[in-house]
């Protein structure tokens, strides 16, 4: 018998940090009020499939970033921003978090006052680090730190890194990532390699993914399997079609296609993760996916002014959605099918509102949860037409 009573939030930082909404209900609970959500906005397309839960809904994130400031006795701390604001919540440990991360961040915390390093104010432009943000493989177990810090003088590099590398050799890499400006991004443009690649893998669906510090990873790779294996399954793809992957980030839903397709095209606007994406299909050899660098919306335009083709279209936009250019294109395009990959379904309920006014039939919604514990619900969506 399902759950559904209200509980006390297990996290003692439950009503400061903001992040995870959901914790006074139990995970059957959150279950069905994502259910609900995604009924509400998209059920009028079509009838939507039992959510995805996972089996062990903790420690899911392989991304873990964290602010650095000092409290008011001037102690370092590391935590998360309060919500709307730029005040830090020291966090020590984290239930979605991946422990590992959370450990080499506390590693770091502890090892800064020995170096005479301090958090970098954003007011007075002073001071060193501003973030650290860690990322992990969770198959291939190689660990990149990112040090965000506020100026690139950093004179004790070599001997920080190699206390932060004695206290945890499982780091495969660390970089040093200057980001100087009053902004609520944590990376900023520059960065340097200062031990190892510069980059990690990871195995997802059988392909192997190289990810760089700014380039989009999904952060469960447990459901990402999931969602990316309901994806395929809803595309029914015969090996014969031209497929494009929209918002591609580092490739992974073009070149996961790409064994059951003719041809994939792949769109992306960050050049590093268009970068990532070239490197990942010679690494996995694959010899039919092609990756550009350039605005979904202008890219789809400009292919549908050429006249081109396409029979399958997956999108997976940031959580604004996509853009008129880019919806009246896939309309011109025309393909024969729309996997419409979505973090946010109030801006997928907009898109499928266009796309179903053009022609389109919503023909599966499958919502997956790839964020336990918080608000956030990924849905696919299939949409097909008949051909003209
Ligand atoms: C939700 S992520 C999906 C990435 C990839 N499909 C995956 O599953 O890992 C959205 C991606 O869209 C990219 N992006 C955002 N706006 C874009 C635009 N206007 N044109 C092309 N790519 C864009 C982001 O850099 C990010 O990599």
């Amino acid at each position: 018998m399902t759950d559904l009573t209200e509980k006390t939030a297990p996290c003692p930082l439950y009503r400061k940090c903001g992040g995870c909404q959901l914790q006074n209900m139990t995970y059957a609970r959150q279950l069905q009020w994502k259910q609900n959500r995604v009924e509400k906005l998209l059920g009028k397309f079509h009838a939507v499939s039992p959510i995805l839960g996972m089996e062990n809904p903790y420690h899911y994130r392989n991304k873990v970033q964290a602010a650095f400031g000092t409290d008011r006795k001037g102690k370092i701390i590391s935590g998360v921003y309060q919500s709307s604001t730029h005040r830090i919540v020291p966090v020590n440990s984290c239930l979605t978090e991946d422990e590992k991360a959370d450990e080499i961040i506390g590693t770091i915390r502890d090892l800064m006052p020995g170096f005479k390093l301090q958090p970098y104010d954003e007011m007075t432009r002073r001071g060193f680090l501003r973030h650290v943000l860690v990322k992990r493989g969770f198959s291939s177990g190689q660990i990149m730190v990112v040090l965000v810090a506020g100026t690139p003088v950093f004179p004790s590099k070599n001997n920080f890194v190699k206390a932060l590398l004695k206290k945890h050799p499982e780091i495969t890499t660390v970089l040093l990532n200057v980001n100087n400006h009053f902004t609520s991004l944590v990376l900023g443009e520059n960065e340097k390699v200062l031990y190892g690649p510069g980059t990690i893998e990871d195995t997802l669906c059988g392909c192997v993914f190289r990810i760089s510090a700014k380039s989009f990873y999904q952060i469960n790779p447990v459901q990402t399997e999931a969602l990316y294996g309901k994806a395929m399954e809803l595309a029914r793809l015969t090996g014969k079609e031209t497929v494009i992957d929209a918002y591609c980030g580092i490739g992974t839903i073009g070149l996961i296609a790409s064994r059951q397709a003719g041809r994939v095209i792949g769109v992306e606007n960050n050049k590093d993760a268009v970068r990532d994406a070239i490197a990942n299909a010679k690494r996995n050899i694959i010899r039919n996916a092609y990756f550009t660098c350039a605005d979904a919306g202008e890219f789809m335009l400009e292919m549908a002014m050429e006249k081109e083709t396409a029979d399958v279209v997956f999108m997976d936009p940031p959580r604004a959605g996509s853009d008129e250019t880019f919806l009246s294109s896939l309309v011109t395009l025309s393909p024969k099918k729309v996997v419409y990959i979505s973090c946010n379904p109030e801006t997928q309920e907009r898109d499928l509102l266009y796309l179903t006014k053009c022609g389109y039939r919503v023909e599966a919604i499958q919502p997956v949860d790839m964020f336990p514990y918080t608000n956030h619900v990924e849905t696919v969506v299939l949409m097909s037409r008949d051909v003209v």
